[in-house]
């Protein structure tokens, strides 16, 4: 459902852009099926990150194609892709990046305000989500009131209430104490069973690498290991 195929990409660096190029995904090619939970490792500065936002939309690669369910999202602009999010890639990152000035309630809603979602809806939707994600109690807390286990658990919801199919994680646990990562990758796990949701998992944890169905293990730009887990 997701292939990535012969993915490189160089950042250009210096005056003129033309002084250093630094060539940071070297032939990236993989699959990922729907209902995978893929953990992508490598130590800092293998290319993680980079590859999950050209994945996601936030980069073009120099060469190669991203095809999503048959589509070659590559190809897309800026604003074809922006509501090609909306609909399909969901985003959890390592410090949340919630609203401050919003409660969770206001947080979780608002993608449903951006897709134009009729009030009721909204209302309906955000109030379940946060149920699935056990934060009932806390609709009118801010996220300055709220554990980081529970923010992250916000920013899940916020997610999760567009139903995407896919969701690309950075390092989601990544500032997180271990009971709470525990409880947040239970989390993942059981929408990934639940609602046949696909994760890419960026992680330095082998924790976290332990849900998984599959991992890629990145060197210097290079995918050096791939691996099914049974
Ligand atoms: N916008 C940019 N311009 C220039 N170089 C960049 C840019 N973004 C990343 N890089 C370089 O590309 C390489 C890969 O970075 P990337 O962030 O993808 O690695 P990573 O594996 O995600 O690292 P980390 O685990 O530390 O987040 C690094 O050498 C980094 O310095």
């Amino acid at each position: 459902m997701i292939e990535v195929k012969n993915i490189n990409h160089t950042f250009l660096l210096g005056k003129k852009q033309k002084e250093t190029a630094l060539h940071v995904l070297k032939n990236i090619s993989f699959s990922v099926e729907e209902g995978d939970i893929l953990a992508i490792t490598g130590k800092s500065g293998s290319g993680k990150s980079t590859l999950l936002n050209i994945i996601g939309g936030f980069m073009k690669p120099t060469e190669g194609s991203v095809m999503i369910n048959e589509t070659n999202v590559t190809n897309f602009n800026e604003g074809e892709f922006a509501n090609f999010r909306l609909d399909n890639i969901g985003f959890i990152f390592q410090n949340f990046q919630l609203i401050p000035s919003m409660t969770a309630f206001e947080n979780v809603e608002l993608p449903l305000v951006f897709k134009g979602i009729p009030e009721k809806e909204r209302k309906e939707w955000t109030t379940q989500t946060l149920a699935k994600v056990g934060l009932s109690d806390y609709h009118h807390h801010y996220p300055s009131e709220l554990s980081g286990g529970q923010q992250q658990r916000v920013s899940i919801a916020r997610t999760l209430v567009i139903k995407p199919p896919i969701i690309l994680a950075d390092e989601p646990t990544g500032s997180l104490d271990s009971e709470t990562e525990q409880e947040i990758l239970q989390l993942l796990r059981s929408l990934n069973k639940e609602m046949n949701i696909t994760f890419l998992i960026i992680t330095h944890d082998e924790e976290v690498a332990r849900i998984a169905s599959k991992k890629i293990h990145m060197l210097d730009g290079v995918v050096v290991k791939e691996e099914i887990n049974s």
